[in-house]
């Protein structure tokens, strides 16, 4: 409302200023030519001064105003973006045409508030402009023909130009995002190494660069056109003003108007064509961002993944029932895994063994509800998935991926996420480091559990691969859930380290289900049942004794891994002479 009501103070002030000027310049005509009293004359240009005075005290305020009013636009539009991120289906973040998107419409906060702004300064501007050409209306109607012959084309131009901004901008979104992945594969600490061992560093600069011009290439080709047709624009404008020139001069000469009225005219008239222009630069914007908030309307209306509003509740997992699950992702034809059939109990430690690419981490994002599956394929304590509600169920599982969390936060809250509504109990965090084997490392910081981890920011503390990884067991042991999950949760430790806590997770956790990935037979070893996966399918499953005994597919994968450990070398000449045979096979 305040800002509403200085622009419209702003609006009227050069109306006012152009009349103080017409009647200061016929005074002092008057008092040159007649000699009369020099103070009304004087009065009107301290009127001048107050005027300038209150324009400039309106804009400055107006500029407070207008940045309050941007914190409180950007904070709800980014608040309201980023609860919308957490509402949309997991797949969302698999599809590459979402981060497109989420670029664009991340940018839109700004938008919303650059359209208030410029909706406010275009008011403005058309009440300038409607009292100058009501005052101009009064002198002579031609300087109204006039302007409208030469403010219709400047505004088809600049609308269409401001369709074209946004196409531009639709097409290179991708490509800018390609830009910052790959300057950032340069200055980034996960990437550095290794683009600075190999090299790489050349070939990226000249890869950036290449993005880089097309980008800038193609602004730059919008722009000259812009440039060449609203330079036709600028020569109507200046037509126009010569012809209102001449009118007056007309006028003039046939006494209609006196000099004060003659300068009137002329600057009422270059105010109105630079308020013209001004507004239909102004709605060309507005048409563009118009185009961006249909994406952010869009990007709103995207359909959420359901979460909390189901019926059935989950207090306790006391069965998973996969039946015949198949899975496919969107952009692939084929199902990468199928007819999948597992049964989870309370209490049973089930290993997931296989070559890579075998689906084992889909199984996973499907079982845990990330993915959405077919009613029926999976049934939660008899109940489908589909009706289970998302949000009690994932309470209850703890899941630790391969590419898990680093989070940046303090040792205590980077465990005490997994119970965030816990995330004080320091006793309870301090557990179940100890129970991964961290809690004397950590307990050796300087700050204890309150050290910052990680390096991306200063006083933090970098752990070591397998540290990371200890830590982030610790925060799946703090969940205290019915089914810990976990995809190869010892692929960096060191055997000691392996063998103790998945020796102590298996004896601590008696209630707990637990479902774990692993590449290591040994630790596959320990499980109540082993499930063997091979090309999206189970191939074999029982107990580690049971498929040794089948002689299958389980047992040449872990007599293999057994040879390393009895006789690496043995097992290195098998290889190689597998791999010479293979090599024959090929030539033959
Ligand atoms: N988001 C995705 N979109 C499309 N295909 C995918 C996606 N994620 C995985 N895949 C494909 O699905 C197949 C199974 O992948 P998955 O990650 O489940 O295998 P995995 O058995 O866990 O492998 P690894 O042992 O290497 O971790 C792979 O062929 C992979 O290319």
């Amino acid at each position: 409302m305040l800002s509403l009501t200085f622009r419209v103070l702003l609006g009227i002030l050069p109306l006012t200023s152009i009349w103080l000027t017409n009647l200061l310049v016929n005074e002092v005509v008057s008092v040159i030519q007649n000699q009369t009293d020099i103070r009304f004359a004087l009065y009107l240009l301290l009127g001048q001064l107050v005027l300038f005075g209150v324009g400039y005290l309106i804009g400055q305020v107006a500029k407070i105003n207008d940045q309050h009013l941007d914190n409180l636009v950007n904070f709800y539009m980014t608040h309201t973006l980023l609860k919308k991120v957490d509402r949309l289906p997991y797949l969302t973040f698999e599809n590459p045409i979402f981060y497109d998107k989420y670029q664009r419409v991340s940018n839109s906060s700004s938008n919303v508030m650059s359209i208030v702004q410029e909706v406010l300064s275009l008011g403005s501007s058309l009440i300038t402009i409607f009292s100058l050409i009501g005052y101009l209306f009064s002198i002579h109607w031609s300087f109204i023909v006039l302007l409208l012959i030469t403010t219709i084309p400047i505004l088809m131009i600049d609308v269409k130009f401001g369709g074209m901004r946004y196409q531009l901008l639709r097409f290179l979104t991708p490509m800018g995002r390609r830009e910052s992945y790959v300057s950032n594969l340069l200055n980034n600490k996960f990437t550095f190494k290794e683009v600075r061992l190999y090299g790489l560093a050349p070939f990226l600069i000249g890869e950036w660069a290449k993005l880089f011009r097309i980008n800038a290439s193609e602004q730059m080709n919008l722009m000259k056109r812009e440039v060449r047709w609203s330079s036709i624009g600028e020569v109507l404008l200046l037509i126009a003003y010569s012809a209102s020139g001449v009118i007056t001069l007309l006028l003039g000469m046939q006494g209609r108007i006196r000099v004060g009225d003659f300068i009137a005219v002329l600057q009422a008239m270059e105010n109105v064509q630079k308020g013209l222009s001004n507004s239909t630069s102004t709605i060309s914007r507005l048409y563009e961002k118009s185009l961006n908030i249909q994406d952010l309307k869009e990007f709103l209306q995207a359909e959420e993944q359901v979460v909390g509003k189901q019926e059935a509740q989950v207090q306790r997992i006391d069965s998973i029932v996969v039946d015949q699950l198949c899975f496919r992702y969107p952009n692939q034809e084929h199902a990468v895994i199928q007819d999948i059939d597992l049964h989870i109990t309370a209490g049973k430690k089930i290993a997931i063994v296989g070559e890579n690419g075998s689906g084992k981490t889909t199984l996973i994002k499907c079982l845990t509800g990330l993915y959405n599956t077919e009613p029926q394929m999976i049934q939660v304590n008899g109940e489908p998935l589909q009706v289970v509600d998302r949000r009690s169920y994932q309470d209850r599982i703890a899941v630790l991926f391969q590419d898990y969390a680093k989070y940046e936060f303090s040792a205590r809250y980077n465990i005490g996420f997994g119970r965030v509504e816990d995330v004080d109990n320091l006793v309870g965090i301090q557990h179940a480091a100890a129970q991964t084997n961290i809690h004397d490392y950590l307990d050796s910081l300087d700050e204890k559990y309150e050290s910052l981890l990680g390096r991306s920011f200063d006083g933090g503390n970098e752990l070591s691969l397998g540290q990371w990884q200890k830590v982030a067991l610790a925060r799946t042991v703090f969940r205290n859930s019915d089914l810990i999950i976990l995809d190869e949760p010892t692929a960096a430790l060191d055997p000691r380290s392996e063998v103790e806590i998945i020796d102590n997770l298996f004896r601590l956790a008696t209630n707990q289900s637990i479902l774990f990935i692993t590449h290591r037979l040994g630790a596959a070893s320990l499980a109540d049942e082993v499930v063997v996966m091979k090309n999206g399918r189970i191939v074999e499953q029982g107990t580690h004794a049971q498929l040794l005994t089948l002689d299958g597919e389980y047992a040449k994968l872990y007599n293999s891994q057994a040879k390393w450990y009895n006789n690496p070398q043995e097992t290195a000449q098998e290889q190689e002479s597998d791999h010479y045979e293979q090599e024959e096979e090929v030539l033959t």
